[in-house]
Protein backbone atom coordinates (compact mmCIF):
# COMPACT_ATOMS: atom_id res chain seq x y z
CA UNK A 1 0.00 0.00 0.00
CA UNK A 2 1.36 3.38 -0.84
CA UNK A 3 -1.13 5.33 0.87
CA UNK A 4 -0.81 5.67 4.40
CA UNK A 5 -3.70 7.60 6.16
CA UNK A 6 -3.54 11.40 7.40
CA UNK A 7 -2.67 11.62 10.80
CA UNK A 8 -5.19 14.23 12.82
CA UNK A 9 -2.74 14.66 15.52
CA UNK A 10 0.29 15.56 13.27
CA UNK A 11 0.18 19.65 13.81
CA UNK A 12 1.16 20.25 9.85
CA UNK A 13 -1.27 18.23 8.58
CA UNK A 14 -3.97 19.40 10.61
CA UNK A 15 -2.53 23.19 9.62
CA UNK A 16 -2.78 22.43 6.40
CA UNK A 17 -6.31 20.79 6.37
CA UNK A 18 -7.79 23.90 7.89
CA UNK A 19 -5.33 26.19 5.58
CA UNK A 20 -6.80 24.54 2.44
CA UNK A 21 -9.57 27.70 2.52
CA UNK A 22 -6.39 30.10 2.32
CA UNK A 23 -3.11 28.40 0.76
CA UNK A 24 -2.88 27.96 -2.67
CA UNK A 25 -2.68 24.02 -4.28
CA UNK A 26 0.98 23.35 -5.52
CA UNK A 27 0.76 23.37 -8.94
CA UNK A 28 -1.07 26.69 -9.02
CA UNK A 29 1.63 28.04 -6.58
CA UNK A 30 4.21 26.41 -9.28
CA UNK A 31 2.52 28.55 -12.29
CA UNK A 32 1.60 31.48 -10.57
CA UNK A 33 5.75 32.09 -9.66
CA UNK A 34 6.58 31.29 -13.31
CA UNK A 35 3.64 33.06 -15.04
CA UNK A 36 3.63 36.40 -13.39
CA UNK A 37 6.79 38.36 -13.13
CA UNK A 38 7.56 39.78 -16.64
CA UNK A 39 10.93 39.13 -17.87
CA UNK A 40 13.84 42.41 -16.95
CA UNK A 41 14.15 44.38 -19.79
CA UNK A 42 16.88 43.27 -22.62
CA UNK A 43 20.12 44.90 -22.80
CA UNK A 44 23.07 44.64 -25.86
CA UNK A 45 25.96 42.66 -23.97
CA UNK A 46 29.21 41.06 -24.92
CA UNK A 47 28.95 37.56 -25.70
CA UNK A 48 31.85 36.80 -22.66
CA UNK A 49 28.99 38.99 -20.41
CA UNK A 50 25.94 37.25 -21.75
CA UNK A 51 26.99 33.74 -20.20
CA UNK A 52 24.37 32.36 -18.30
CA UNK A 53 21.47 35.17 -19.36
CA UNK A 54 18.94 34.60 -21.71
CA UNK A 55 18.30 35.48 -24.96
CA UNK A 56 16.10 37.95 -25.55
CA UNK A 57 16.49 38.32 -29.83
CA UNK A 58 16.78 35.35 -32.17
CA UNK A 59 20.78 34.99 -32.61
CA UNK A 60 22.21 35.42 -36.09
CA UNK A 61 25.10 34.69 -37.71
CA UNK A 62 27.34 37.64 -38.96
CA UNK A 63 29.06 35.67 -41.09
CA UNK A 64 29.77 32.72 -43.49
CA UNK A 65 30.14 29.49 -41.42
CA UNK A 66 32.84 28.20 -43.00
CA UNK A 67 34.16 31.81 -43.86
CA UNK A 68 35.75 30.79 -47.09
CA UNK A 69 36.37 27.63 -49.20
CA UNK A 70 38.39 25.64 -46.70
CA UNK A 71 40.18 22.60 -46.97
CA UNK A 72 38.66 19.44 -45.38
CA UNK A 73 41.69 17.08 -45.15
CA UNK A 74 45.24 17.07 -45.53
CA UNK A 75 46.60 16.39 -48.71
CA UNK A 76 47.02 18.03 -52.09
CA UNK A 77 44.29 20.35 -53.67
CA UNK A 78 44.55 19.51 -57.60
CA UNK A 79 43.03 20.54 -60.81
CA UNK A 80 42.54 19.32 -63.90
CA UNK A 81 43.66 15.44 -64.63
CA UNK A 82 46.53 14.17 -62.58
CA UNK A 83 49.66 13.26 -62.13
CA UNK A 84 49.50 16.96 -61.27
CA UNK A 85 53.24 19.11 -60.46
CA UNK A 86 53.16 20.67 -57.08
CA UNK A 87 54.00 23.92 -57.26
CA UNK A 88 53.45 25.33 -53.81
CA UNK A 89 52.76 24.89 -49.58
CA UNK A 90 49.57 25.90 -48.36
CA UNK A 91 49.39 26.02 -44.33
CA UNK A 92 45.67 27.39 -42.53
CA UNK A 93 46.17 30.68 -42.20
CA UNK A 94 48.78 31.44 -45.05
CA UNK A 95 48.49 33.86 -48.11
CA UNK A 96 46.53 32.63 -51.15
CA UNK A 97 48.64 32.12 -53.64
CA UNK A 98 47.48 32.88 -57.12
CA UNK A 99 44.78 31.12 -59.50
CA UNK A 100 45.68 27.23 -59.47
CA UNK A 101 46.46 25.89 -63.67
CA UNK A 102 45.50 22.37 -65.11
CA UNK A 103 47.93 19.51 -64.29
CA UNK A 104 49.36 21.79 -60.89
CA UNK A 105 48.92 20.58 -57.00
CA UNK A 106 49.59 22.29 -53.61
CA UNK A 107 50.41 20.68 -50.82
CA UNK A 108 47.66 22.20 -48.26
CA UNK A 109 46.83 21.93 -44.48
CA UNK A 110 43.23 21.32 -43.12
CA UNK A 111 41.76 24.62 -42.32
CA UNK A 112 43.73 26.01 -45.50
CA UNK A 113 41.96 28.43 -47.62
CA UNK A 114 41.29 26.38 -50.78
CA UNK A 115 42.78 27.81 -53.84
CA UNK A 116 41.34 29.47 -56.73
CA UNK A 117 40.64 26.82 -59.39
CA UNK A 118 41.40 24.10 -57.31
CA UNK A 119 39.05 21.46 -57.90
CA UNK A 120 39.27 18.68 -55.09
CA UNK A 121 41.90 17.71 -51.72
CA UNK A 122 43.48 14.36 -52.60
CA UNK A 123 43.70 13.12 -48.80
CA UNK A 124 47.67 12.08 -48.32
CA UNK A 125 46.41 8.44 -48.05
CA UNK A 126 45.13 8.57 -51.37
CA UNK A 127 48.54 10.00 -52.75
CA UNK A 128 51.46 8.84 -53.89
CA UNK A 129 54.85 11.62 -54.46
CA UNK A 130 57.62 11.35 -56.30
CA UNK A 131 59.66 14.16 -55.67
CA UNK A 132 57.20 17.07 -57.49
CA UNK A 133 54.86 15.21 -59.01
CA UNK A 134 52.16 13.93 -57.13
CA UNK A 135 49.58 10.71 -58.71
CA UNK A 136 46.22 9.23 -56.86
CA UNK A 137 42.81 8.68 -57.92
CA UNK A 138 40.07 11.43 -56.58
CA UNK A 139 37.04 9.87 -54.94
CA UNK A 140 33.39 10.97 -55.04
CA UNK A 141 34.02 14.03 -52.30
CA UNK A 142 35.98 16.74 -52.97
CA UNK A 143 36.67 17.59 -49.44
CA UNK A 144 35.98 21.38 -49.71
CA UNK A 145 33.68 23.03 -47.47
CA UNK A 146 32.05 25.63 -48.70
CA UNK A 147 31.88 29.26 -47.52
CA UNK A 148 28.53 29.46 -46.14
CA UNK A 149 27.95 25.52 -45.94
CA UNK A 150 27.31 25.30 -42.16
CA UNK A 151 26.00 28.80 -41.82
CA UNK A 152 24.84 32.28 -44.03
CA UNK A 153 24.76 35.82 -42.42
CA UNK A 154 21.60 36.48 -41.10
CA UNK A 155 20.73 32.62 -40.20
CA UNK A 156 19.27 32.18 -37.50
CA UNK A 157 21.16 30.34 -34.77
CA UNK A 158 19.40 30.21 -31.65
CA UNK A 159 16.04 31.26 -30.80
CA UNK A 160 15.07 34.00 -28.02
CA UNK A 161 14.45 32.11 -24.74
CA UNK A 162 17.16 29.62 -24.75
CA UNK A 163 20.40 30.61 -22.39
CA UNK A 164 23.38 31.53 -23.25
CA UNK A 165 25.63 28.73 -22.67
CA UNK A 166 29.52 28.27 -23.07
CA UNK A 167 27.91 26.15 -26.64
CA UNK A 168 25.88 29.17 -27.85
CA UNK A 169 28.47 31.18 -27.01
CA UNK A 170 31.19 29.58 -28.88
CA UNK A 171 28.60 29.45 -32.24
CA UNK A 172 28.34 32.96 -31.64
CA UNK A 173 31.67 34.00 -31.72
CA UNK A 174 32.21 31.33 -34.70
CA UNK A 175 29.52 33.52 -36.51
CA UNK A 176 31.05 36.52 -36.31
CA UNK A 177 28.49 37.42 -33.35
CA UNK A 178 30.43 40.07 -31.03
CA UNK A 179 27.49 41.23 -28.73
CA UNK A 180 23.93 39.78 -28.19
CA UNK A 181 20.40 40.73 -26.98
CA UNK A 182 20.02 39.51 -23.34
CA UNK A 183 17.70 39.93 -20.44
CA UNK A 184 19.08 41.47 -17.73
CA UNK A 185 20.04 38.84 -15.10
CA UNK A 186 18.01 39.36 -11.28
CA UNK A 187 19.65 40.40 -8.68
CA UNK A 188 18.99 38.77 -5.64
CA UNK A 189 19.03 39.47 -1.93
CA UNK A 190 18.60 37.04 0.75
CA UNK A 191 17.67 38.37 4.10
CA UNK A 192 18.80 35.06 6.94
CA UNK A 193 16.53 35.74 10.11
CA UNK A 194 16.98 34.11 13.31
CA UNK A 195 18.98 35.34 16.50
CA UNK A 196 20.46 31.81 16.29
CA UNK A 197 21.40 31.19 13.09
CA UNK A 198 25.18 31.65 13.00
CA UNK A 199 27.18 31.31 9.40
CA UNK A 200 30.13 30.33 10.65
CA UNK A 201 32.03 28.42 13.06
CA UNK A 202 30.98 25.99 16.22
CA UNK A 203 26.98 26.63 17.12
CA UNK A 204 26.75 27.67 20.71
CA UNK A 205 23.79 26.28 22.96
CA UNK A 206 20.60 26.75 20.89
CA UNK A 207 22.34 28.12 17.33
CA UNK A 208 21.70 26.04 14.43
CA UNK A 209 24.50 26.63 11.37
CA UNK A 210 22.78 28.70 8.44
CA UNK A 211 21.59 26.14 5.47
CA UNK A 212 20.13 28.70 3.14
CA UNK A 213 23.18 30.56 1.79
CA UNK A 214 24.52 28.12 -0.46
CA UNK A 215 21.23 26.78 -1.42
CA UNK A 216 19.88 30.04 -2.79
CA UNK A 217 23.05 30.57 -4.19
CA UNK A 218 22.95 27.40 -6.20
CA UNK A 219 19.58 27.81 -7.26
CA UNK A 220 19.90 31.74 -8.35
CA UNK A 221 22.90 30.47 -10.62
CA UNK A 222 21.18 27.98 -12.38
CA UNK A 223 17.93 29.89 -12.77
CA UNK A 224 20.20 32.79 -14.38
CA UNK A 225 20.12 35.16 -11.15
CA UNK A 226 23.06 37.13 -10.14
CA UNK A 227 25.11 35.92 -7.22
CA UNK A 228 23.19 36.61 -4.08
CA UNK A 229 24.00 39.45 -1.47
CA UNK A 230 23.33 37.79 1.87
CA UNK A 231 22.66 39.64 5.00
CA UNK A 232 21.49 38.44 8.61
CA UNK A 233 18.95 39.77 10.30
CA UNK A 234 17.77 39.56 14.09
CA UNK A 235 14.22 38.83 15.33
CA UNK A 236 13.41 42.34 15.46
CA UNK A 237 10.65 43.55 13.15
CA UNK A 238 12.52 47.41 12.66
CA UNK A 239 15.35 45.54 11.37
CA UNK A 240 13.39 43.00 8.83
CA UNK A 241 11.19 45.96 7.85
CA UNK A 242 14.32 48.41 7.28
CA UNK A 243 16.53 45.47 5.31
CA UNK A 244 13.35 44.78 2.99
CA UNK A 245 13.27 48.15 1.93
CA UNK A 246 16.92 48.94 1.60
CA UNK A 247 17.69 46.05 -0.90
CA UNK A 248 18.09 47.11 -4.18
CA UNK A 249 17.45 43.74 -5.94
CA UNK A 250 14.58 42.79 -7.86
CA UNK A 251 14.55 39.48 -5.61
CA UNK A 252 14.33 39.08 -1.71
CA UNK A 253 14.88 36.13 -0.50
CA UNK A 254 13.34 36.01 3.14
CA UNK A 255 14.59 32.26 5.05
CA UNK A 256 12.70 32.09 8.43
CA UNK A 257 10.24 34.17 10.04
CA UNK A 258 7.76 32.67 7.48
CA UNK A 259 5.20 31.39 10.49
CA UNK A 260 3.24 32.19 13.35
CA UNK A 261 5.80 32.52 16.38
CA UNK A 262 6.25 35.59 18.23
CA UNK A 263 9.59 36.32 16.67
CA UNK A 264 7.96 35.61 13.14
CA UNK A 265 7.85 39.18 11.86
CA UNK A 266 7.59 38.92 7.88
CA UNK A 267 3.68 39.10 7.42
CA UNK A 268 3.54 41.37 9.13
CA UNK A 269 5.85 44.05 7.96
CA UNK A 270 4.98 42.91 4.52
CA UNK A 271 1.96 44.08 5.09
CA UNK A 272 2.78 47.26 6.76
CA UNK A 273 4.57 47.96 3.34
CA UNK A 274 1.46 47.19 1.31
CA UNK A 275 2.86 44.13 -0.44
CA UNK A 276 0.31 42.13 -2.92
CA UNK A 277 0.59 38.43 -1.78
CA UNK A 278 0.43 36.11 -5.01
CA UNK A 279 1.17 33.10 -2.75
CA UNK A 280 0.59 33.08 1.18
CA UNK A 281 0.47 29.69 2.15
CA UNK A 282 0.77 26.44 -0.46
CA UNK A 283 -0.84 22.70 0.58
CA UNK A 284 1.98 20.91 0.72
CA UNK A 285 3.85 18.97 3.17
CA UNK A 286 7.04 20.27 3.92
CA UNK A 287 6.84 23.77 3.13
CA UNK A 288 3.54 25.10 3.88
CA UNK A 289 4.02 28.28 5.23
CA UNK A 290 6.10 29.80 2.10
CA UNK A 291 5.03 32.86 0.40
CA UNK A 292 5.71 35.50 -2.66
CA UNK A 293 4.70 38.86 -2.31
CA UNK A 294 5.00 42.16 -4.89
CA UNK A 295 6.26 44.84 -3.14
CA UNK A 296 4.08 48.43 -4.56
CA UNK A 297 7.72 49.14 -6.05
CA UNK A 298 7.56 45.75 -8.05
CA UNK A 299 10.23 43.69 -6.21
CA UNK A 300 9.27 40.12 -5.35
CA UNK A 301 9.64 39.27 -1.98
CA UNK A 302 9.51 34.97 -1.38
CA UNK A 303 9.29 33.60 1.96
CA UNK A 304 11.09 29.87 2.83
CA UNK A 305 10.15 28.75 5.34
CA UNK A 306 13.18 28.10 8.24
CA UNK A 307 13.09 24.50 8.37
CA UNK A 308 15.94 23.62 6.24
CA UNK A 309 14.07 20.52 4.11
CA UNK A 310 10.76 23.30 3.94
CA UNK A 311 12.63 25.72 2.90
CA UNK A 312 14.64 24.16 0.27
CA UNK A 313 10.79 22.91 -1.46
CA UNK A 314 10.04 26.47 -0.82
CA UNK A 315 12.53 27.75 -2.83
CA UNK A 316 12.48 24.94 -5.50
CA UNK A 317 8.53 25.74 -6.04
CA UNK A 318 8.68 29.71 -5.86
CA UNK A 319 12.17 30.86 -6.52
CA UNK A 320 13.57 28.93 -9.08
CA UNK A 321 10.28 29.56 -11.60
CA UNK A 322 10.02 32.96 -10.12
CA UNK A 323 14.35 33.73 -11.16
CA UNK A 324 13.74 31.99 -14.27
CA UNK A 325 10.72 34.29 -15.38
CA UNK A 326 12.59 37.26 -15.09
CA UNK A 327 15.96 36.31 -16.37
CA UNK A 328 13.46 35.66 -19.70
CA UNK A 329 13.77 31.62 -19.84
CA UNK A 330 10.37 30.34 -20.65
CA UNK A 331 8.51 28.09 -17.87
CA UNK A 332 10.39 24.68 -17.03
CA UNK A 333 8.65 21.92 -17.68
CA UNK A 334 8.70 19.38 -14.91
CA UNK A 335 9.88 15.53 -15.95
CA UNK A 336 7.41 13.01 -14.74
CA UNK A 337 8.38 9.21 -13.61
CA UNK A 338 6.44 6.78 -12.20
CA UNK A 339 8.02 6.51 -8.25
CA UNK A 340 7.28 3.25 -6.09
CA UNK A 341 7.36 3.41 -2.32
CA UNK A 342 5.40 4.44 1.03
CA UNK A 343 5.00 7.58 2.62
CA UNK A 344 2.13 9.41 4.26
CA UNK A 345 0.05 11.67 1.67
CA UNK A 346 -1.84 14.51 1.94
CA UNK A 347 -5.75 14.63 1.55
CA UNK A 348 -5.66 17.95 0.94
CA UNK A 349 -2.35 18.70 -1.00
CA UNK A 350 1.03 17.35 -1.89
CA UNK A 351 3.66 15.87 -0.05
CA UNK A 352 6.92 16.65 -1.57
CA UNK A 353 9.55 13.40 -1.01
CA UNK A 354 13.26 12.73 -1.74
CA UNK A 355 13.90 9.95 -4.50
CA UNK A 356 16.24 8.27 -5.85
CA UNK A 357 16.42 7.37 -9.26
CA UNK A 358 15.96 4.36 -10.76
CA UNK A 359 13.67 1.77 -13.04
CA UNK A 360 11.42 3.26 -11.50
CA UNK A 361 12.57 5.87 -9.25
CA UNK A 362 11.34 4.99 -5.60
CA UNK A 363 11.05 6.94 -2.48
CA UNK A 364 14.18 7.87 -0.67
CA UNK A 365 12.40 7.11 3.04
CA UNK A 366 11.07 8.92 5.69
CA UNK A 367 11.92 13.05 6.30
CA UNK A 368 11.41 14.99 8.94
CA UNK A 369 10.97 19.24 7.47
CA UNK A 370 14.53 20.30 9.01
CA UNK A 371 16.73 17.48 8.91
CA UNK A 372 18.63 18.02 4.60
CA UNK A 373 20.19 14.07 4.68
CA UNK A 374 17.80 12.41 3.00
CA UNK A 375 17.61 14.85 0.26
CA UNK A 376 21.42 14.94 0.29
CA UNK A 377 21.76 11.38 -0.90
CA UNK A 378 18.36 11.80 -3.38
CA UNK A 379 18.44 12.39 -7.12
CA UNK A 380 15.20 14.70 -7.28
CA UNK A 381 12.22 15.06 -5.50
CA UNK A 382 8.86 13.92 -6.07
CA UNK A 383 5.76 15.89 -5.76
CA UNK A 384 3.02 13.74 -4.84
CA UNK A 385 -0.23 14.65 -5.14
CA UNK A 386 -2.79 13.28 -2.51
CA UNK A 387 -4.36 10.58 -5.08
CA UNK A 388 -1.02 9.17 -5.81
CA UNK A 389 -0.91 5.46 -5.16
CA UNK A 390 2.31 3.48 -5.41
CA UNK A 391 4.00 3.15 -9.12
CA UNK A 392 2.04 6.29 -10.17
CA UNK A 393 3.79 8.69 -11.90
CA UNK A 394 4.61 12.09 -10.38
CA UNK A 395 6.91 15.20 -11.33
CA UNK A 396 10.25 16.10 -10.23
CA UNK A 397 12.23 19.16 -8.83
CA UNK A 398 16.14 18.49 -9.71
CA UNK A 399 18.23 19.57 -6.35
CA UNK A 400 20.49 22.06 -6.18
N1 LIG B 1 1.93 27.62 15.56
C1 LIG B 1 2.50 27.27 14.41
N2 LIG B 1 3.81 27.02 14.42
C2 LIG B 1 4.42 26.62 13.29
C3 LIG B 1 3.67 26.47 12.10
C4 LIG B 1 2.30 26.76 12.11
O1 LIG B 1 1.60 26.66 11.11
N3 LIG B 1 1.76 27.17 13.29
N4 LIG B 1 4.30 26.04 10.98
C5 LIG B 1 5.50 25.24 11.18
C6 LIG B 1 6.14 25.04 9.93
S1 LIG B 1 5.36 24.02 8.81
C7 LIG B 1 7.35 25.58 9.65
S2 LIG B 1 8.18 25.14 8.21
C8 LIG B 1 8.02 26.53 10.53
C9 LIG B 1 8.43 27.79 9.80
O2 LIG B 1 9.13 28.57 10.62
P1 LIG B 1 9.69 29.99 10.27
O3 LIG B 1 9.80 30.17 8.83
O4 LIG B 1 8.89 30.99 10.99
O5 LIG B 1 11.16 29.90 10.78
P2 LIG B 1 11.72 29.97 12.24
O6 LIG B 1 10.62 29.87 13.22
O7 LIG B 1 12.60 31.15 12.31
O8 LIG B 1 12.59 28.67 12.27
C10 LIG B 1 12.07 27.39 12.15
C11 LIG B 1 13.21 26.39 12.32
O9 LIG B 1 14.14 26.55 11.28
C12 LIG B 1 15.45 26.82 11.79
N5 LIG B 1 16.11 27.78 10.87
C13 LIG B 1 15.71 29.02 10.60
N6 LIG B 1 16.55 29.60 9.74
C14 LIG B 1 17.52 28.72 9.48
C15 LIG B 1 18.69 28.73 8.68
N7 LIG B 1 19.05 29.84 7.97
N8 LIG B 1 19.45 27.64 8.63
C16 LIG B 1 19.12 26.53 9.36
N9 LIG B 1 18.03 26.45 10.12
C17 LIG B 1 17.24 27.54 10.21
C18 LIG B 1 15.19 27.43 13.13
O10 LIG B 1 16.30 27.35 13.96
C19 LIG B 1 14.00 26.62 13.59
O11 LIG B 1 14.44 25.38 14.08
O12 LIG B 1 7.17 26.91 11.58
C20 LIG B 1 6.47 25.83 12.18
N10 LIG B 1 5.75 26.36 13.32
O1 LIG C 1 5.85 21.81 6.72
MO1 LIG C 1 6.96 22.96 7.55
O2 LIG C 1 6.96 23.58 6.09
O3 LIG C 1 7.16 21.56 8.41
O4 LIG C 1 8.54 22.50 7.54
Amino acid sequence: MADIPPDPTDPVQSTAVSATHHSTAWSRAYEIAAGTPRPLPAESVTVERAAGRVLAAPLRAVRSVPAFDTAAMDGYAVTGPGPWTVTAQLLAGAPQPGPMRPGTAIEIATGAVVPEGAEAILPYEDSARDGTLVTGVLGARAHIRRAGDDVRPGDELVPAGRPVNATVAAAAVQAGVERLMAHRAPGVTLLVTGNEVISAGVPGPGQVRDSFTGLVSAIAARAGALPPARRHVSDVAALLESELAAARTEVVVVSGSSSAGAADHLHGVLDRLGAAWHVRGVACRPGHPQALAELPDGRWVVSLPGNPFAGLVAALTLLEPLLHALSGSPPAVLPTVPVRGTTRLMPYGVRIVPVHRGTPWHIAGPVSSAGLHAAARADGLAVLPGSWTDGDPAQILALP
